[in-house]
Formats: structure tokens, sequence, C-alpha cells
């Protein structure tokens, strides 16, 4: 029993070995402690084969075989019958997935990704799926909101990116608060955790919210993430604007800079991964400010500030009754910071993915009811660009005077023009107008009044908005990032899922 799985795999390829000798209750032992790692058992003419999942290089999980040989019927039995009785007590693990896959999402490879890679992986852990392919946005959306039959299901997987992901997190948070009747619309109303856990089967442009869970956007080891049944809690922040519901946020709430290359990379879809690219660079030399009021209730009953060195790993816990789900009814210890912004960033969780491996916030916290409010003052471009760099490094990117960080558990912002009923048509003349000023002074730095939000990839109508974080609402198929072993270590006992 000292071993770990792989390599009692390794050495027992014939059952004869000194493991196979030890007592039965050993054996039981060895078994329970390998058979989370095993998603498939066949047994062929007296010979045992076994699928089982494999740690490989940066997160990656990968799936093995291995046979085994026994001449003893008696003793082969023994093993079959204990190895089926250990997976059967695995409950965790899903049997039944609805699965949408979005065929135009980042190099448009769902469909192909998912039936090249993920199919046949469900297929071996008998795993049933009723597959979906969506025929236009918001279809698994509203699909989920109000006709998925969720009772036949133990999960739901999304083949997509984080826009893909946010549709299904509306459909089944939306369905959920329906069918317990609570009210969306209301900011203080306390939200109903979704049932139903999540997979992310990465296809999309940013694959933030897989990055950030899993530690790498790879379909292969998110679907072994789903089939050995793992849970990981997360938070949600709701979106309001004068009582009225307008979106769940997961990873990114960004105006200014974040919202601005959003809006202007929407237009480039047809470029795929590399409009975000494009649009990064433009906005940057735009160099436009946003005036307005920020006010936030901070996070004080915590462990952790987002200046920590210590990252979000798997293993890490909030009981999710220690956290202030609903909003108080009284507003003590709001603070606010007024002023030009070139950022206003929100991650309830690192914001990790490709073009930032560490995120927007490295030491936020997955599933500890806040989010990480990030104000970047209006300053040069040079030191901007120092800002945004570090977000690609290992370097502070909160260390510089013009950057502050608040841990919060809900914030209020109010473009400095406020707004009223008819904001959206002031934004619209506003845009032209500016638009207009700018193409008669191109040498001019002035700045439109307002941005928009990006909301997890999606644009914001409303500039002023109201938002809370729910702790734990939602759950995925996912164990958060794994502590790297040494690539030698992997055969160690506790390589062992
Ligand atoms: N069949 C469809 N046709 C058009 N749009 C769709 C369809 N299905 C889903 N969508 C929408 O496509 C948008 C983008 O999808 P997705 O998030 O999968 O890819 P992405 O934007 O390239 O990646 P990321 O969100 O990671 O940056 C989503 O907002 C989703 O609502
Ligand atoms: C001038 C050089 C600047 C270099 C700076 C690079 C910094 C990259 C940080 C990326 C942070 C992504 C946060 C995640 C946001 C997602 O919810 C959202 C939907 O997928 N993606 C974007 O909005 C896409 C946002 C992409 C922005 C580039
Ligand atoms: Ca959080």
């Amino acid at each position: 029993v000292g071993h770990c799985w792989r390599t009692i795999f390794r050495s027992c390829h014939r059952f004869s070995s000194n493991f196979v000798n030890c007592n039965l209750a050993t054996q039981t032992f060895t078994v329970f402690l390998i058979s989370n790692s095993i998603i498939h058992l066949a047994l062929c003419f007296g010979v045992l084969y076994l699928s089982y999942v494999e740690r490989a290089r940066q997160h990656r999980w990968r799936c093995s075989d291995v046979t085994f040989h026994c001449s003893d019927g008696v003793l082969r039995q023994q093993w079959i019958q204990t190895i089926r009785e250990q997976l059967t007590a695995l409950t965790s693990r899903p049997k039944h997935l609805l699965v949408y896959i979005n065929p135009y999402g980042g190099k448009q490879q769902g469909e192909c990704i998912y039936e090249q890679k993920v199919a046949p992986l469900f297929a071996c852990a008998s795993i049933s799926t009723d597959v979906i392919v969506t025929e236009h946005a918001n279809h698994a959306r509203d699909h989920l909101k109000t006709e998925a039959e969720l009772k036949k299901y133990d999960g739901v997987v999304c083949v997509g990116g984080d826009g893909m992901f946010s549709e299904i997190v509306h459909g089944l948070v939306s369905r959920t608060q329906r069918d317990n009747g609570v009210d969306q619309n209301s900011p203080e109303e306390k939200l109903v955790p979704c049932s139903l856990r999540i997979g992310i089967i990465p296809a999309g442009s940013t694959d933030c919210i897989c990055y950030a869970t899993v530690g790498i956007n790879d379909p292969v080891t998110s679907a072994l993430h789903v089939i050995v049944g793992d849970s990981q809690p997360m938070d949600v922040c709701s979106v309001h604007h004068n009582n009225t519901f307008l979106r769940y946020s997961i990873s990114l709430l960004g105006y200014g800079f974040y919202g601005d290359v959003l809006a202007d990379s929407e237009r480039k879809r047809w470029m795929g991964p590399a409009r975000y690219d494009f649009s990064g660079f433009k906005t940057f030399l735009t160099h436009h400010h946003y005036e307005g009021a920020v006010s936030f209730l901070p996070a004080t009953d915590i462990l952790g500030t987002p200046r920590d060195k210590t990252r979000c790993r798997a293993g890490y816990v909030t009981l999710p009754n220690l956290c202030f789900c609903s909003i108080p009814e009284y507003e003590v210890g709001w603070g606010v910071v007024r002023g030009k912004f070139l950022a206003i960033n929100a991650a309830s969780m690192s914001c990790a993915c490709p073009r930032s491996p560490m995120g927007l916030s490295p030491a936020a916290h997955l599933a500890d009811g806040t989010t990480d409010l990030i104000l970047v003052r209006k300053c040069s471009r040079f030191n901007f660009l120092r800002h945004l760099l570090r977000h690609t490094s290992k370097d502070d990117q909160f260390d510089m005077t013009f950057v502050e960080v608040h841990r919060v558990r809900r914030f209020r912002f109010t473009p400095r023009h406020c707004q009223n009923d008819s904001e959206l048509d002031l934004r619209e003349n506003g845009k032209q107008l500016f638009s207009q000023i700018c193409r008669d002074h191109p040498a001019c730095s002035c700045s439109p009044a307002y941005s928009s939000w990006n909301c997890d990839g999606e644009i914001l109508p409303h500039a002023a908005i109201e938002v809370g974080v729910h702790c734990q609402l939602i759950k995925l198929f996912a164990r958060g990032i794994e502590e790297q072993p040494l690539f030698e270590d992997l055969a160690n006992p506790q390589c062992a899922l």
C-alpha cells in the first residue's frame, strides 16, 4: 500500500506479484486508493483491461491503459468484483450529461474537438449524453431556462469559450431562481445555488474560466475532470442597473480598457482569437480615460488580500455560510473613490488565461464570496503599458502609484455625467459627437464620457451598475489548479487522484 496506483499498475501486470499475495483487506484498500483514477474496466478471455487517468506535464491529464493477466479464476473474480464495487461507490461521477456545443466559438473547432477528443472518453467511461449543437446565440441559455428536463441529468457540459459558459450559467441560475420563486431583479435577494455541475470543454478564444479552474485549456484534461466527478464551487456576481437585473459575471467585469477592447473586437469576430490582440493594441493607443465614482463594501472578515503571494489552489475551501451573500440593510463601511480612470476591473477569480498566465488578480479566490476591485487611475501611456505588461509576467501589477486594489463584496459605479432613462440615447449621441470632434481635431486627447462594461466578454448596455458577489452559487466539474509536481515525481503516492 506504500505505493501509488501508478506504481501498482506498473508492477502488477501479472497477478502473481507480491501485491496480490497480500491479504484481501489490503488489496481492497489499495483498489480503493486507485479506483478514483479508473475510468473503464473490461474483461476479455481472462484478461483484464483497465483505462485510468494519469497526470502529465503542466496540469494536463491523460488516459492510459493497462492489461492484467491472471490464470487463477477465483482471484480474477475477486479483483473484478472489488474494483466494480469501488467504482459503484463513487457516486459523485456523472452518468448522464447534457452537452451544448458552440460551433462558432474560438477557431470554430467545437464540434470537431468534441467528436474526436471528448465523446470517445465519455463513451469509454459509460457516460451517456444528449448533445445539442447550438444554432444561434442564446440557444443554450434559453433551452436550459425553459425546456431542458434537468432532472434527467447529472451535469451540463459546454463546448466553447467563456461566452458559451456564461450562457450555461445564465440558463441554470435563472432556471434555479424561477423554480424557487426568487426574483433576480432585486439586488438584495439571496440567490439559490444551482445543483447541477457544469463542465467546460475549452474551444473558445480566451478560455479564462477553464484555465483558472483547471490550470490549462486542454479538452482531454477537462473531459477527464468531468469523468472522475470533480467538484469546484464558484462565486457569481450579479449586475443590476436601477433595480433591474442585467447579467451575471464569473470572471471579469471591466470598464474602460477592457470594455473598449471588447467593443472594438466584437466588430472583428472574423479575425478569431487574434481580434483581442488587434483591438488591445488599438485601445492601448487611444488611451481613453473615464470619470466617475466607485463605491464599494470591503470584505473585512476574510483571510487574505489581493496582494498575497499565495494563490488559489486545489483544496482551498471557504465555507459559504461565512460569506455575506446578501446586501446588508445598512451600508456601514462603504468606501468611495472618485476620479479619472483608465480601467476599472472587478476580477472574481484570477482571470488567468494563456494571454495572462497569472491573471488580472493572481491572488483572487474562486469561491470566497469576494471580487478584487482594481482601479487604474489616469496615467501616462508608458506607465499604463508597464501595468499591462505585468499582467503577462510574475511582477506585482498593483505595485504602482496609480493602481489600487480592494477585495470587496459589493460595489457600484456611477459615471460622472450621471445617467438617466435616456442614457442609452445620450451615449449614442455622445459617441457620435465625440467621434465627430475627434475627426475634426485628430490631435486632441479628449475621451468619450462613457466606456462599456465588459461582462465576461459580453457588452453591458449601461455604464452605471451595482454589483454583488454570490458566494459559491455554481459548481464546476473541476478541482482548482493543483500544485505542480515535478515530472519525475508523477509516480509518487501524492500524485494519486
Ligand atoms: N450557434 C451559434 N451561432 C452564433 N453564436 C453562438 C452560437 N452558439 C453560441 N453563440 C455565441 O457565441 C459567443 C462566443 O462564443 P464562445 O464564448 O464559445 O467563443 P469566444 O467568444 O471565441 O471565446 P471566449 O469567450 O473564450 O473569448 C457566445 O456569446 C455565444 O452566446
Ligand atoms: C498593449 C499590450 C497589452 C497586453 C496586455 C495583455 C493582458 C491580457 C489580460 C487578459 C485578461 C482576460 C480576462 C478575461 C476576460 C474574459 O472574461 C473575456 C471573455 O472571454 N475575454 C476578454 O474580454 C478578452 C480580453 C482580451 C484583452 C487583451
Ligand atoms: Ca472570488
